[in-house]
């Protein structure tokens, strides 16, 4: 019997609280396969905080996430809070539970599955031997600088400021320098240090770490391009690191690599094994309520949780290979479904997932 493990469950907007219900089927099913104990609290979290308690991030969610081993997130937002007030949008939500808990590594890799690849739109050659981590800087850069309206000489001006000090730069360089080391050794650093100060910095601090790591391959590359190399070759990235924006959107780029940001799953971490574990996509306010979002990124988010923070190898890999045989086996939501009529709800792939789920 282990110890009880303590999960923070914030199911959040949209979509969010239908992903986090299955994710939290394949929580009890390891419970019963390995003997686990796992204590959930739930908190309210973006737009239905606002809604029930005036503010994205109660305090009381913040306790509940600081008291706990691990984090599920589904994910916040929505168009009926997106345009409100600065200290009511979702994203401060976010962006302050991720500066509140020292998350400043966002680890977000993009797998893709063999089965899988007449679901991406590029060819099936272009994709193969695609297994690819982008490690995101997330509590820097232009999300956290100072960012105001003024009056200018043409009218209205609005100004965000990007600031990254080595500090912030160094500590997510050294990990991404480490998950190369127990990969295939080869670690893209993305910048657009061309042009911009703060990617000179992060190019300057990356190649005075390098030498610290003799047996990494390093490479820098412009962000430009590798939004480009991304579509064309793949398979020639392993571990890509950057700063915060440039991660957001090279990961939702990397995304359709596997056919479906619905397939993309993230852990958000510190100096420590304490991490938030949610799916990389949002609420999905088109689809939300209909039952047919895809659960997979959430239910791997938590596999991600058991290797990485809690250390069970072996019931992350039961969860991945679960989801490997539901897909083998043909069954799709719709947003990976070729034959779109052929496709499962979000519930029947839980279910599925469960189902598949033996040591
Ligand atoms: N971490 C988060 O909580 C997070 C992340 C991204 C966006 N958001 C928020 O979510 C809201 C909607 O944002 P958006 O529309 O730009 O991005 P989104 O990721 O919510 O949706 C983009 C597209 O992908 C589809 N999609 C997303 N997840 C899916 C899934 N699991 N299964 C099937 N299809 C899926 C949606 O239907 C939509 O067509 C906004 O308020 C945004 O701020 C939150
Ligand atoms: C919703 C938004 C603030 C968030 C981000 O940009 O970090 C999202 O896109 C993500 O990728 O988690
Ligand atoms: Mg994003």
């Amino acid at each position: 019997m282990s110890e009880v493990k303590k999960i923070a469950v914030i199911a959040g907007d949209g979509i969010g609280p239908e992903v986090v219900g299955e994710a939290i089927k394949v929580l009890k099913k390891t419970e019963e396969l390995f003997g686990y104990k796992f204590e959930l609290e739930h908190g309210l979290f973006g737009g239905i905080a606002i809604d029930e308690k005036g503010t994205p991030l109660p305090q009381e969610t913040l306790d509940i996430c600081k008291n706990a081993d691990a984090v599920l997130l589904g994910a916040v937002g929505g168009p009926k809070w997106d345009n409100n007030s600065k200290e009511l949008r979702p994203e401060t939500g976010l962006l302050g539970i991720r500066k509140a808990l020292g998350l400043f590594s966002n680890i977000r890799p993009a797998v893709v599955f063999d089965c899988l690849k007449d679901a991406s739109t590029l060819k099936p050659e272009v994709l193969e031997g695609t297994d690819l981590i982008v490690v995101r800087e997330l509590t820097g850069g232009i999300y956290f600088g100072e960012k105001f309206r003024r009056e200018g000489a043409q009218g209205e001006e609005a100004v965000d400021t990007c600031v990254y000090n080595v500090t912030e730069v160094e500590r997510i360089v050294r990990q991404a320098f480490e998950i190369a080391g127990t990969r295939s050794k080869r670690l893209a650093s993305v910048d657009k240090a061309n042009v911009l100060e703060t990617s000179r910095l992060w190019r300057e601090t990356v190649n005075r770490i390098a030498p610290e790591y003799p047996d990494i391959e390093l490479e820098h590359v412009l962000v430009d391009n590798c939004a480009m190399q991304l579509l064309r070759r793949p398979s020639s990235f392993d571990v890509i690191v950057t700063e915060n924006m440039f991660g957001d959107i090279l990961s939702d780029e990397a995304a359709m690599l596997t056919g479906s940001i619905g397939m993309l799953s993230s852990a958000s971490l510190g100096e420590g094994s304490f991490g938030l574990y949610e799916p990389v996509h949002g609420s999905a306010p088109d689809i939300a309520g209909q039952g047919i979002a895809n659960p997979i990124a959430t239910v791997l988010s938590v596999a991600l949780m058991f290797k990485l923070t809690f250390g069970y190898q072996e019931a992350g890999d039961v969860i991945e290979r679960a989801v490997k045989q539901v897909l083998d086996a043909g069954h799709r939501t719709g947003d990976i479904a070729v034959d779109k009529s052929k496709a499962i709800g979000t519930t029947a792939m839980g279910d599925l997932i469960v189902a598949a789920m033996a040591r």
